[in-house]
C-alpha cells in the first residue's frame, strides 16, 4: 500500500451500474490515490476506468468487505464509498456492519449513496 491512503469502493449488486457509472464521472479525482475494492465490484470499476490503480479483494460474501475493514484498522483507507442496495436482503449483512462499526470507530469518512460521494469527492479536490 502506497503512503495515500487510499479510496475503499465496494457497491451491492443493484448498484453497481451507479457505482461504476460514478467512478468513471470522478476517474481525473480518483486518478490520485489508490483504489481497493471487493472483488465483484473492482472488476466493474476496472472495466470502467482502466487508468485506476484498482487493488481487488475479495468479493464481499467471502470476506471482501472484512478485507476493507482491516484496512481501515490499519490506516490505509481514507474514504469508504460504498452505495448500499437498501431494498435487499444479504446474507453478509454481519460483514458490512463490522465494516461500518470500523469506519465510525477509526473515525474515516464512509459514503452509502451517491449525494455524500459527491461532497467526499470535491472535498478532496
Ligand atoms: O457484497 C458486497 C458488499 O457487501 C460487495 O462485494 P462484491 O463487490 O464482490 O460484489
Amino acid at each position: 500500500m502506497t503512503l495515500r491512503k487510499a479510496i475503499a469502493l465496494i457497491a451491492h449488486d443493484q448498484k453497481k451500474d451507479d457505482l461504476a457509472a460514478f467512478a468513471k464521472s470522478h476517474e481525473q479525482a480518483m486518478k490520485a490515490f489508490p483504489i481497493v475494492a471487493t472483488g465483484t465490484t473492482g472488476a466493474r470499476i476496472i472495466d470502467a476506468c482502466p487508468d485506476l490503480d484498482v487493488t481487488r479483494l475479495k468479493s464481499g460474501p467471502l470476506g471482501g468487505d472484512q478485507q476493507i475493514g482491516a484496512l481501515i484498522a490499519t490506516g490505509d483507507v481514507g474514504l469508504v464509498i460504498f452505495f448500499v442496495d437498501p431494498l435487499t436482503a444479504m446474507p453478509h449483512d454481519v460483514d458490512v456492519k463490522a465494516l461500518m462499526r470500523l469506519a465510525i470507530v477509526y473515525d474515516v469518512p464512509m459514503a452509502l449513496n451517491r449525494a455524500t460521494a459527491e461532497t467526499r469527492l470535491k472535498a478532496l479536490a
